[in-house]
C-alpha cells in the first residue's frame, strides 16, 4: 500500500514584472495514506491550490520533497529535489486523478467517451476502456446518461462526470480542488453523500480543498487548516464525521451535534483570525 509523503517543502514563485518573489508555501510536511480523506481549509491565498498542484505533479518545490511509494513525485520542470530515489519520476500521471471546480469535459465527445479518454490515451482497447466508463458512469449515478453531451447536462451532472473519469483510470489518490464550490446547496449536499460513497467504496487516498468549513467537517478524515503568508500548515484534526453521517445518512443530524459545532466555532475562529490578520498586512503596506 503506497503513502504520500510531503517532507519539508516549500514553494517560492519567483518575482514577475517588477514584484516580489512569493513564498508560496513554507516547510510542508503531511503524510496521505490509504484510505485518508484529507481536507485543506484556509484563508485565500494559503497555498492550497499550490499544495495540490504539486502532488499533481504540475508544479516543482523549490524546497524539500514529495514520494508516492517508493518514487518521488517532481513536477515540470523537472529540478533536482536531492533525492536519489531511483529513475522513476511521477510528473503528472495517471495515478493521481484531479477533479477541478469547472468541469473540464470535451465539449465535442459523449459522457462515455469522456470518461473513458484517458484510458484512450493510455492505448486501453475500446471494449475494456468503455465497460471501465460505464462501471464509473453507474457509480456515480449517471448510467442513462451516456450519450449526452456536456452542455446537456446540469453542473451537478458534469462534475459526476467528472469524478467518474478521474475513476476510471484507477488512480491511487483522486485530487479535487473545490470540485463543489460552483454548485448550489442541495447538489452539493448529494455531491458531498456520492463523494463519501466514492470514497468509502474505492479506500482511496483523496486530498479535497474547499472554503466551506461544514463540508471540511462533514468530508474529512483529517483535516489541515492552513494560514498565509507564508502558507504553512498551522492546524490538524483528526475527524470521524463522515463515518457517522455514512452510518445515518442524515448530515443535519451530523451537523447539529455537539462535537460538531464545537470544532466548527474552533476552525472558524482560526481562519477568521488568519484573515484578520492579512487585511491589517494589507492596510499596513
Ligand atoms: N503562478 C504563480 N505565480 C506567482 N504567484 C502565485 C502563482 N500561483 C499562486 N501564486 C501566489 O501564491 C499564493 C498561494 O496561492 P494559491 O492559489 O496556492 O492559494 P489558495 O489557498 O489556493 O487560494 P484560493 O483559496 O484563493 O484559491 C498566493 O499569494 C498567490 O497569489
Amino acid at each position: 500500500m503506497n503513502t504520500l509523503d510531503i517532507r519539508d517543502v516549500s514553494v517560492i514563485y519567483p518575482a514577475s514584472q517588477g514584484g516580489e518573489a512569493v513564498t508560496a508555501l513554507s516547510d510542508i510536511n503531511l503524510t496521505i495514506g490509504q484510505g485518508d480523506l484529507v481536507v485543506a481549509l484556509g484563508a485565500s491565498g494559503c497555498g492550497k491550490t499550490t499544495l495540490l498542484s504539486l502532488i499533481a505533479g504540475f508544479i516543482a518545490p523549490t524546497k524539500g520533497y514529495l514520494t508516492l511509494g517508493d518514487s518521488s513525485i517532481k513536477g515540470y520542470p523537472r529540478v533536482a529535489c536531492g533525492l536519489d530515489l531511483g529513475d522513476e519520476v511521477r510528473g503528472p500521471g495517471a495515478d493521481r486523478g484531479v477533479v477541478f471546480q469547472k468541469h473540464a469535459l470535451l465539449p465535442w465527445l459523449d459522457v462515455i467517451s469522456n470518461t473513458e479518454f484517458g484510458l484512450k490515451l493510455q492505448g486501453v482497447g475500446k471494449r475494456e476502456r468503455r465497460e471501465k466508463a460505464a462501471e464509473y458512469l453507474k457509480l456515480v449515478g449517471l448510467e442513462d446518461f451516456h450519450h449526452h453531451r456536456g452542455y446537456q447536462l446540469s453542473g451537478g451532472m458534469q462534475q459526476r462526470v467528472g469524478i467518474a473519469r478521474a475513476l476510471t483510470n484507477n488512480p491511487e489518490m483522486l485530487l479535487l480542488d473545490e470540485p463543489l464550490g460552483a454548485l448550489d446547496a442541495l447538489t452539493r449536499e448529494s455531491l458531498q453523500e456520492l463523494l463519501l460513497d466514492v470514497w468509502q467504496q474505492t479506500n482511496k487516498m483523496m486530498f479535497f480543498i474547499t472554503h466551506s468549513v461544514d463540508e471540511a467537517l462533514l468530508l474529512a478524515t483529517r483535516l489541515i487548516v492552513m494560514s498565509p503568508r507564508p502558507g504553512r500548515i498551522t492546524h490538524q484534526f483528526d475527524l470521524s464525521f463522515n463515518k457517522e453521517f455514512l452510518a445515518c445518512r442524515d448530515a443535519r443530524k451530523v451537523k447539529s451535534s455537539a462535537a460538531f459545532i464545537k470544532t466548527r466555532e474552533e476552525i472558524l475562529s482560526i481562519i477568521h483570525g488568519d484573515e484578520m490578520e492579512t487585511q491589517e498586512a494589507k492596510h499596513e503596506h
